[in-house]
């Protein structure tokens, strides 16, 4: 559905913000770019958009070799092409049913069409009963909502998301992130969200790439990932649980690991961490797929972490003793 092979784009300076971008993303997934900022992120959503053109390699949206188009043809594949932004960018001076219906209007939709099109789309994101609202008399969320719903108007096949819920308290982050998956549920529209906010990766995308200095560090399926705890992705998409200082008298150590199918259960390492005298602290466990993924905290005797950590790690499990 989207594919990118060998972008690169470079900006005067020269500044290299993409180097060599090699990306496969399915039809109907949700996925995810993370990385720091300056990583490329932002170009890359622009460079998906068509706004800005590679200085080398190809971009295929929806079967659509972007590099390839005139700047008509782009106009046209551009409806393909949904785009919802941090904040929502709504026109204030338009009711929240005219900003849905402006898309459609350019695409040449008459008005009855328009009308009962922007009801649909009223009712898909919730706020059936809003659509004469101005922007102003919304909350961020609903806001949002419409933004999404402006998105999805001429029924674009992707949908671009940039930071769409960094303006958002948590409770109204997670009903964007529902709605967005529950539309994609309902329409099959591939989804690209960029966010620096991991907990919208582990709960929302199927599948995520992380940028660095413009390149791909990593990227695939979220619950793989995450099972391997020896990625560096991972451990930032199911961090360890915060513990702030030792008990008195003992050491910490991180332990990961995960409890796959025919392999040792997270009962097994529990016992095997009391046998060797150790406390877990703090725990997460989380499911991912058929995997039980588990970042423990376990507190300990000074003289046994040694032994703790190496005896765990004889059994295949991640071990490693906290900094002081
Ligand atoms: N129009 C531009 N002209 C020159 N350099 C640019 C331009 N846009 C971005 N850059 C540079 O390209 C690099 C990548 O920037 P980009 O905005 O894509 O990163 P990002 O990951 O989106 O960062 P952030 O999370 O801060 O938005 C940075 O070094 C940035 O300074």
């Amino acid at each position: 559905m989207i594919t990118l092979d060998g972008v690169r784009k470079v900006y005067p300076g020269p500044v290299v913000a993409l180097d060599g971008i090699d990306l496969s993303i399915p039809a109907g997934e949700i996925h995810g770019i993370v990385g720091q900022s300056g990583a490329g992120k932002s170009t890359l959503i622009r460079c998906l958009t068509a706004l800005e053109k590679p200085s080398e390699g190809h971009i295929w949206v929806d079967g659509q070799d972007l590099s390839a188009l005139g700047p008509k043809e782009l106009r046209i594949a551009r409806r393909s092409i949904g785009m919802v932004f941090q904040g929502g960018n709504l026109l204030d001076a338009r009711t929240a049913g005219q900003n849905i219906a402006y898309p459609l209007k350019v695409a040449g939709l008459d008005r009855g069409h328009r009308r009962e099109r922007v009801q649909e789309l009223l009712d898909l994101v919730g706020l059936g009963d809003r659509g004469n609202s101005y922007p102003s008399q919304l909350s961020g969320g609903q806001r949002q909502r419409i933004a999404i719903a402006r998105a999805l108007a001429a029924r674009p096949a992707v949908l671009l998301c940039d930071e769409p819920t960094s303006a958002l308290d948590t409770q109204t982050t997670d009903q964007i992130l529902t709605l967005i998956k529950d539309v994609r549920d309902q329409t099959g529209v591939t989804v690209v969200i960029i966010t620096h906010e991991m907990s919208v990766v582990r709960d929302t995308c199927d599948s995520v790439t992380l940028l660095e200095k413009g390149r791909v560090v990593q990227s695939g399926n979220v619950g793989e990932i995450v099972a391997d705890t020896a990625s560096r992705l991972g451990r930032a998409i199911v961090p360890p649980p915060r513990v702030d200082d030792p008990p008195e008298g003992k050491v910490l150590i991180d332990v990961a690991f995960t409890s796959r199918p025919g392999e040792p259960s997270s009962s097994h390492v529990l016992g095997v961490i009391a046998e060797l005298g150790g406390d877990v602290t703090a725990g997460t466990f989380e499911t991912h797929g058929a995997n039980q993924v588990a970042r423990l905290v376990i507190a300990t005797d000074p003289t046994r972490a040694a032994q703790t950590v190496a005896t765990l790690r004889a059994q295949g499990i991640d071990a490693e003793e906290r900094a002081a």
